[in-house]
């Protein structure tokens, strides 16, 4: 047990540090892992400085022209945990940046979430089931999270929020990460914002004394409002006193840095929707340039896109969505805009028209192990869609699928805006 001295924010004399792990390793997990690692030597009254990042372990080989080259061991393959925490660098999915000495690569996804107060889920939704799993019962029952994941999880016909999966999954809450955030950039400290979005427990929600709701008050039963403003079936462990609190303020304090601008709201389903519907439509901008058209039908494409979104958040979210975050909020349209014109999604898809091959092949062949969470949430909005028999009152999701699996070629798609 870590015991901070002083009452840096005014909850007691001594307090315990919170510790974070960072779930998820790729290029955006390890640029997250660079920043909140930053964060923690910044505000060492509130969290233990090292982070544990989990790495699914993998055996990577280091190239003779590699600074990192050791002619000791010679291009034989070495797990990718020991790279990063000899060289500070992952040199598989973050390649060329220096990660600080206080981001710890664990290949043990149990140990690197044992104590850990605040969980930050950054790895591609696609393999979100088998994570959980091998995580649930080995968190503190009062953790809490940010999903930085872009994504859905469909099961039939019901459609869950990542971080609403994740808090369910687990028993814990969660709340959202998401904006116009393209992950090398933000590692070579380039200027960008981003929209945090998390609705602290009222279990947790402490008064002027210190106190938490969590000792006895009406709100210290662990209820808290589901993302369609119902009693979620979760009850929440209330986070211990001896803990500084978790709310917007720590949130921020852990996030921001000089080149990281954070907006902290309380809408998850905008900022989830948002940052997980966007990859769909930027796919959609890849196929009409690689097709040949140019800005102006990107720009239909993003507009109808966009529409898409706040229609689905509509239809499926009725009672919680605020559209403004999607006009106003870097999980919005700015998020539209970066992804449409300058990330994976558009860049590969755009490739794959112009050979000629499917993205699939693309991801396989181009990406070094990263993931198009475009292609996955395509099929998943798609067959949800479907068993509500909704698929066509959202063309641009349609066609996204369609040419994915080759049944409509690029120039149709304007022909399933026709009527409209
Ligand atoms: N890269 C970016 O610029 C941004 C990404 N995001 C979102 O962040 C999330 C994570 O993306 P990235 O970190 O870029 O991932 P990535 O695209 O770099 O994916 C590679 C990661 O997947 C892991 N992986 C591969 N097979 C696995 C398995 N069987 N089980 C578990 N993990 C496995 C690899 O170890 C590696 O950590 C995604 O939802 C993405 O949409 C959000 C903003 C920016
Ligand atoms: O989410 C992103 C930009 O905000 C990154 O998108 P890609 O996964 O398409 O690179």
């Amino acid at each position: 047990m870590t015991i901070a001295n002083g009452n840096g924010n005014g909850h007691g004399p001594a307090q315990r540090k919170h510790k974070v792990t960072v779930v998820g390793s790729g290029n955006w997990g390890t640029t997250v892992a660079k920043l909140v690692a930053e964060s923690t030597r910044e505000h060492p009254d509130v969290f233990e400085e090292d982070v544990q990042m989990w790495v699914y372990e993998e055996k990577v080989t280091i190239p003779k022209d590699s600074p990192h080259y050791d002619a000791a061991v010679g291009e034989e393959p070495q797990n990718l945990t020991s790279i990063i925490n000899k060289y500070h660098e992952n040199v598989k999915y973050l390649p060329k940046i220096a990660l600080p000495s206080n981001v710890v690569a664990n290949p043990s996804l149990q140990d690197a979430v044992k104590d850990a107060t605040v969980l930050v889920f950054n790895f591609p939704h696609d393999f979100i089931h088998s994570i959980l799993k091998q995580m649930k019962g080995h968190i503190l029952p009062y953790a809490r999270g940010i999903s930085c994941i872009k994504g859905v999880t469909v099961d039939d016909d019901k459609i869950e929020l990542i971080c609403e999966h994740i808090g369910d999954t687990l028993g814990i809450y969660c709340g959202a990460l998401s904006g116009a955030n393209i992950a090398s950039e933000i590692a070579n400290e380039e200027w960008c914002e981003t929209t945090i979005a998390y609705n602290t427990p009222p279990c947790d929600i402490r008064s002027t004394n210190g106190a938490s709701n969590g000792n006895g008050t009406s709100n210290g039963n662990g209820e808290h409002k589901d993302s369609r403003g119902q009693i979620s079936k979760t009850k929440l462990v209330p986070l211990p006193q001896e803990y500084p609190p978790l709310d917007h303020e720590e949130f921020h304090k852990l996030f921001s840095r000089p080149y990281f601008t954070v907006s902290m709201v309380s809408d998850v389903v905008g900022v989830s929707l948002g940052g997980a519907l966007k990859n769909i439509v930027a796919i959609a901008c890849g196929f009409v340039e690689g097709h040949g058209w140019n800005m102006t039908a990107k720009t239909a494409v993003m507009r109808r896109g966009m529409l898409e979104i706040i229609a689905f958040a509509r239809e499926f979210f009725p009672e919680t969505i605020n559209e403004k975050t999607l006009w106003e909020e870097s999980a919005g349209w700015g998020d539209m805009i970066v992804s449409c014109t300058a990330a994976r999604n558009w860049r590969y898809s755009k490739m794959a028209v112009e050979r000629g091959v499917s993205v699939q092949e693309i991801e396989r062949t181009e990406l070094n192990g990263q993931k198009l969470q475009g292609i996955s949430t395509s099929r998943e909005v798609s067959s949800f869609l479907r068993s509500k028999g909704l698929e066509e009152h959202y063309p641009l999701f349609k066609a996204v699928e369609l040419i994915l699996d080759q049944k409509i070629k690029v120039e149709e798609i304007p022909h399933l805006f026709r009527r409209q």
